[in-house]
């Protein structure tokens, strides 16, 4: 599959104030469901150091990532009105209720399967666009790609990737092939919450309420 070119604009700098604008406020949206799913794998899990894991990802994608997105809001000036008169996007409802139902239905090998894309997609992303900045760059979306591209993420990811290969082994031929359908659905998402930013994706039946 090629770069998506939300991905190919936000490493040049050149991705429209508009499109990233949209993207955040469907991502503020989008990690609170994320947090609320995390919160449930750390409920689940059965190695007490995975409780600490999950449930400290689930507070770090409230406030430290909610804190990133927070910053860019003031610097485009929108408030909480602006932001509250925004719509959540088709895109953002589907990837957030699969979580929370995978969180509520899933078992605990299901529901990590669903939530390491969420760190490894970006992780690999930040850190593609991180190799490719000449430090003559002046690009608006540094804060993002650091975010994501930091030794930090990169040791939460390695964590949940851990976490994830001890549930598979612990697991039987029928979860773990629920667990693959469910990592597979995320990746889907994943491409889909870029592409539905890049196109500002809205209700097709908006018109008609
Ligand atoms: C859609 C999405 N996926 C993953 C992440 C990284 N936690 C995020 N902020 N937004």
């Amino acid at each position: 599959m090629s770069v998506h070119p939300f991905n190919e604009e936000l490493a040049t700098g050149t991705l429209s104030r508009e499109r990233f604008q949209f993207y955040l406020v469907q991502d503020a949206r989008y990690l609170v469901g994320f947090g609320r799913a995390l919160a449930a794998a750390a409920a689940k899990a059965p190695e007490v150091d995975d409780v600490a894991f999950l449930a400290g990802a689930a507070r770090d994608a409230i406030v430290i990532e909610r804190e990133m997105h927070e910053s860019y809001f003031k610097w485009f000036r929108l408030s909480e009105t602006d932001l509250a008169d925004i719509e959540t996007s088709p895109t953002c409802v589907a990837y957030s209720s699969f979580l929370l139902a995978t969180a509520h239905t899933g078992s605990y090998g299901e529901l990590l399967a669903a939530l390491l894309p969420c760190f490894w997609v970006y992780q690999s992303v930040g850190a593609g666009i991180l190799a490719r900045q000449s430090p003559e760059t002046d690009n608006p979306y540094r804060p993002w790609i650091d975010t994501y591209a930091g030794d930090e993420f990169e040791a939460t990811v390695r964590k949940g990737r851990d976490a994830l290969d001890r549930a598979a082994d612990a697991a039987g031929e029928a979860t773990r092939e629920k667990m693959l359908a469910a990592f597979t659905r995320a990746c889907e998402y994943e491409w889909m919450f870029w592409d539905s930013a890049y196109r500002q994706e809205g209700w097709p039946t908006a018109a008609v309420r």
